[in-house]
């Protein structure tokens, strides 16, 4: 079943059509990677997808119900997360605490003088048992600014994971990590992967990761879908080859030189 699909999903900007009639569908527990350019519409695409932005044109489909209408929290109430901007993070708390925030905001407990100690044992352990499968277990009570970059990144993943929504929408999780932070996100990707129970839409550039991680490929280009397929099909296709792989091919021969 297709959990979340776009029927010709459209926005322009001015004169700019930074999405053009994308046409999409994602299965149940699939995980998908959107790959293209600089400029050719991911970020806006998954905006579309959250509720942050309103499409010009078509629409978005959850669960096969239209998701015209629904606002971003919404969207996140019923299944749809977005991985959370470091700028939803409260710096001045620690990590723990950040986590159990999260967790807190899904359950919306209310903290009563009869059930508080329960409760807040209950939370307490979802966050331990989120930190470690973000392996950031070891930096629970560090204050969340003193954190390296990558260690953020991991944060905000605890953070979309804490929310427990069925599907993850992971916006280039290695944006701006080191190439030493690199494999412990992937590992991290991993192994939500590999609990089964979530569908995934990742954009990223790395295409290492991308190969490793992907059941199916979908090739965004000056916002129109290009190609969607399995890693393999992507990568023998020759349109996409022409307009976007061609480049990775050179760059990765470059470095192997
Ligand atoms: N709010 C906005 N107002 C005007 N133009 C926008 C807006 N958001 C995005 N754009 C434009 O839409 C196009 C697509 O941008 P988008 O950020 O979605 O690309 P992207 O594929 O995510 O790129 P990158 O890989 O660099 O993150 C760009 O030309 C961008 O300048």
């Amino acid at each position: 079943m297709a959990l979340l699909e776009t029927k010709n999903l459209t926005i322009q900007f001015g004169g700019h059509t930074a999405v053009d009639d994308v046409t999409f569908s994602l299965p149940e527990k699939q995980f998908k990677s959107v790959i293209g350019p600089n400029g050719a519409g991911k970020t806006t695409f998954f905006n579309l997808l959250s509720g942050e932005l309103k499409p010009t044109a078509g629409e978005v489909f959850y669960k096969g119900k239209s998701l015209n209408g629904v606002s971003a929290v919404d969207r996140t109430r019923i299944g749809i997360g977005r991985s959370f901007q470091i700028t939803n993070v409260f710096p001045s708390l620690t990590v723990f605490e950040n986590v159990r925030l999260a967790v807190q905001s899904r359950e919306k407990v209310r903290y009563t003088f009869w059930k508080s100690a329960r409760s807040y044992h209950r939370l307490t352990e979802e966050a331990h048992e989120l930190l470690k499968q973000v392996l950031l277990d070891n930096k629970a009570q560090m204050i969340a600014s003193q954190l390296s970059h990558g260690e953020k990144r991991k944060l905000e993943i605890a953070m979309l994971l804490a929310l427990d929504t069925e599907v993850l929408l992971l916006d280039e999780p290695t944006a701006g990590m080191s190439l030493e932070e690199v494999p412990a996100i992937l590992n991290v990707i991993r192994s939500i992967k590999e609990q089964g129970d979530k569908t995934i839409l990742l954009i990223e550039h790395k295409m290492d990761m991308i190969l490793d991680l992907s059941d199916s490929i979908m090739v965004l280009f000056n916002g129109q879908l290009l190609a969607d397929g399995s890693p393999e099909d992507i990568m023998q296709n020759e349109t996409v080859q022409q307009a976007y792989l061609g480049g990775y091919e050179d760059d990765r021969s470059v470095r192997n030189a």
